[in-house]
């Protein structure tokens, strides 16, 4: 049976007349998150990063839609890390942990990664995902909106620049958290900035602001939008002054 909010609400209230199994309502009952969770219990190896990679991206190809990275714009990512080879990482928007368990699988052990998500019930499941990939010393994750931490990450978690910066969190504020990051002095010459979903659902302003700023050298990476055939732009940044 197709999932109907409003017939499994009528349902607890014991107001219809028809039948569902016990089945279809635990299924219409557990979230996104925790249908992708199940998927990676079910089908990934523990400690095995790329199959965790793998359960999320045959699930969410096959299955439900879900706002990860993906495979495409996961293997840009992949080769911008091994390029970059960061010793300090920045995500802005973990959500289940998808693009955090690719970033910290091609981390150094020395590597300082930090993301940020500020929904607790997407950073409670981000933990189990990047546990179940035997990664959880290599991520420090922090709950909280960005404009929040990013003032006080220099402080709290000793680090002075960033060599990556991954920004895949709400597109209006790439542009403002771009300019926190420079005012509170967290991105030096060299760093590299990634940003995702630039085009689809875009981020003009932040476009704008890279593209005619003398300090950005930019560079754009043709893709597809998660999961789908619709173009996108992964925007691919080298901070020169
Ligand atoms: C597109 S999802 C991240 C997907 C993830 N990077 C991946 O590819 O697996 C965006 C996430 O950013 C979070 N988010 C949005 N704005 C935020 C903010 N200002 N601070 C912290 N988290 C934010 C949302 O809750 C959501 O989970
Ligand atoms: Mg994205």
């Amino acid at each position: 049976m197709k999932y109907s909010p409003r017939a499994a609400f009528k349902l607890q209230g014991n107001q219809v007349g028809f039948s569902f199994s016990k089945r279809d309502l635990m299924v219409q009952f557990v979230s996104l998150r925790q249908r992708i969770l199940s998927a990676v219990q079910k089908n990934a190896t523990r400690g095995d990063p790329r199959s965790v990679i793998r359960a999320i991206d045959q699930f969410c190809s096959q299955k439900e839609w879900a706002m990860n990275v993906g495979n495409e714009k996961g293997c840009i990512l992949d080769s911008v890390v091994s390029e970059v080879n960061p010793a300090t990482v920045l995500e802005l928007g973990t959500y289940c942990g998808y693009s955090t368990v690719r970033i910290a699988s091609l981390l150094p052990p020395y590597a300082k990664f930090i993301t940020l998500e500020f929904n607790p019930d997407f950073a409670a499941v981000a933990r189990q995902v990047i546990a179940w990939a035997g990664l959880e010393d290599k991520v420090q994750l922090v709950e909280g909106a960005s404009s929040d931490w990013i003032p006080k990450i220099k402080e709290q978690f000793g680090i002075k620049t960033f060599d990556l910066v991954f920004l895949d969190h709400w597109k209006e504020h790439y542009l403002s958290d771009t300019k926190l990051m420079e005012e509170c002095g967290l991105l030096r010459k060299g760093s590299v900035l990634l940003a995702d979903n630039v085009i689809c659902p875009g981020a003009p302003d932040y476009v704008e602001y890279v593209r005619s700023s003398p300090r950005y050298k930019s560079h754009y990476f043709r893709s597809h939008l998660e999961y789908t055939k619709a173009e996108e732009n992964l925007w691919y940044l080298g901070i020169i002054e």
